[in-house]
């Protein structure tokens, strides 16, 4: 390393650093980071504790998708006559483990790091540590940027549960990379890692419970909660509302009880905590320049953190979506305003600028890969209405559209649109139902773009797909009524 420590500035001299850019973790988010600083002729090291690729391709995002596409796709089959016919067995177990495991390359992350090389940027391995403006330490070793980027993504939180520590249970990440499934599974949290983990070993074989707080998926519009859990029900989950536990213990058999507060006790071989995650910045040295570790990131739209002009906070490490597609898309914004900066050429940060993740206020996508899937982007009509805005809530049987019925027998789902009245846009669409995921970005667009509904109603949907549920929404909202010219 060749700059000092606490004396080192942005404008001191470029040579006099290691490197232009250090990104501390090669999740998705620091991946992109790192190559878009890359492409814009930064000199760049991304630091990695475990494996290049992240939390996303070895225990999150790619192995839950794995192990749910099986039996969404057997699911979809039974429901179309003449298809149907030809599923002649239940799902393979461990066929979808197979498949599971080549989606995580069996955990090993030579092509990402390949894929680094590649690209350009320096692969340092291990645990890197804050210990002054600027200067990174890994395993004994200095190195120097005047722009250092925190992508090291969150970890999960475990609640204050009498003895759940010590009955050693799963996390998502166990979950996700389970060789055996377990005769019983009980789920703690109906977010979206317990909602879809619960489909998921509910379909390989497990009797699965779950244990909601409150309804599941409860971010989303009431009735996303309400339909995913009749859906779980129809598989033969239980979805307990309201279960607080108050005690859990594993016996010498490996068997795990849950006390519940009501005084009942569940029994299973394991159980799965998905009781949401927190940024992963204790061990990051920020008390070395002087943040404090507990009290997260606080940064601008480029990523910037406040009362820093070289500290960057990027994807789930700065706590605003946990999301990997949002997390890369703050990473683009961040690694260009990077580049940017460093080069002195004009900052495009104001807003839906360039260098700045606007989207993140009112436009990010979300779905839950349950079946019915959940499609949502924007705000929510509760969310909307905490906002005291002017708004409109249009409602549509998606299953009273041809696509959908044509798509799968007796299709059951809903669409939701949120429009601001005052300037006739969307604010926030939600889909459920079967392959709705890939309805959602039509209405990204919208909310975006801030079509207002007059044009919209020139965005005619092709006929018969499930698309046409936007035409029955618009004549919602010209008319009044969905009674207009429907069926075909
Ligand atoms: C079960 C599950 C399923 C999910 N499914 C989806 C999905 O379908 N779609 C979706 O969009 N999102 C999904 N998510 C969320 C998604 O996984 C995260 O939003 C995403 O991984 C965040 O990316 P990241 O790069 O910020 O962090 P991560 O992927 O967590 O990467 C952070 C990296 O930093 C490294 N690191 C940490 N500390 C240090 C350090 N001090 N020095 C060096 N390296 C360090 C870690 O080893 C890790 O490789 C899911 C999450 C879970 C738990
Ligand atoms: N498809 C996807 O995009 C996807 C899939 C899985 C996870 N993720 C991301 O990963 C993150 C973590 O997922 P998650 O499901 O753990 O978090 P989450 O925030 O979605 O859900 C956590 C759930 O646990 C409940 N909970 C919290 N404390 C509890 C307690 N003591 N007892 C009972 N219930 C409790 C909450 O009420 C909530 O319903 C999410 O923020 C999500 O964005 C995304």
């Amino acid at each position: 390393m060749n700059a000092s420590a606490q004396g080192t500035t942005s404008d001191s001299p470029e040579q006099s650093y290691d490197f232009d850019l250090i990104v501390l973790g090669a999740g998705p988010v620091g991946e992109n980071v790192a190559d878009y600083a890359t492409k814009h002729g930064l000199r760049v090291a991304i630091v990695e504790s475990e494996l290049v690729g992240g939390e996303c391709s070895y225990w999150a995002c790619m192995p839950s998708k794995a192990l749910l596409r099986s039996s969404n796709a057997l699911r979809a089959a039974r429901r179309v006559p003449g298809a149907r016919e030809a599923v002649t067995a239940g799902i393979n177990a461990g066929a979808v483990l197979a498949r599971r495991d080549a989606f995580t390359s069996n955990w090993n992350d030579d092509g990402q790091a390949s894929w680094l090389e590649s690209a350009g940027i320096e692969l340092i391995r291990g645990a890197g540590r804050l210990v002054g403006r600027g200067i990174v330490r890994v395993g004994g070793r200095d190195y120097s940027a005047p722009a250092i980027a925190v992508a090291t993504g969150s970890v999960p939180v475990l609640p204050p549960i009498s003895g759940l520590a010590q009955a050693k249970p799963w996390g998502t990440r166990e979950a996700t990379s389970a060789d055996k499934v377990p005769p019983r599974l009980i789920i703690l949290g109906g977010g979206v890692a317990g909602t879809e983990l619960a489909f998921a070993f509910s379909s390989l074989g497990s009797q699965v419970t779950v244990l909601a707080r409150s309804g599941l998926l409860g971010r989303e519009e009431p009735f996303v909660g309400e339909l995913v859990a009749q859906a779980l029900d129809a598989e033969g989950v239980e979805v307990r509302l309201g279960a607080a536990p108050v005690s859990v213990a594993r016996n010498e058999q490996g068997i795990v009880s849950v006390q519940l507060e009501d005084g009942s006790a569940l029994q299973a071989e394991e159980l799965l905590v998905s009781t949401g995650r927190r940024p992963n910045t204790s061990e990051l040295g920020l008390e070395a320049i002087g943040l404090d570790p507990q009290s997260g990131f606080d940064v601008d739209d480029t990523m910037l953190v406040a009362g820093t002009d070289w500290l960057y906070a990027v994807g789930d490490a700065n706590g605003r979506t946990l999301l990997t597609h949002q997390g890369k898309y703050q990473a683009r914004a961040a690694g260009e305003a990077i580049a940017a900066r460093h080069h002195g050429t004009p900052l495009l940060d104001s807003e839906w600028g360039t260098h700045a993740a606007t989207a993140d206020h009112g436009a990010v996508p979300r779905v839950v890969f349950s079946d019915p899937e959940v499609a949502a982007v924007g705000l929510t009509e509760r969310e909307a209405r905490g906002k005291h805005l002017d708004i409109r809530v249009l409602e549509q049987d998606l299953g009273a559209v041809a696509g959908a019925s044509l798509h799968a027998e007796g299709y059951t789902g809903r669409a939701k649109l949120v429009i601001d009245e005052r300037r006739s846009v969307i604010l926030g669409a939600t889909f459920l139902g079967q392959d709705v995921s890939e309805l959602l970005h039509a209405a990204t667009i919208a909310i975006v773009g801030e079509v207002e509904m007059s044009r919209l109603w020139h965005a005619v949907p092709a006929y018969p797909t499930m698309s046409e549920v936007w035409l029955r929404l618009l004549e919602q909202y010209r008319f009044g009524t969905t009674d207009v010219a429907s069926g075909s």
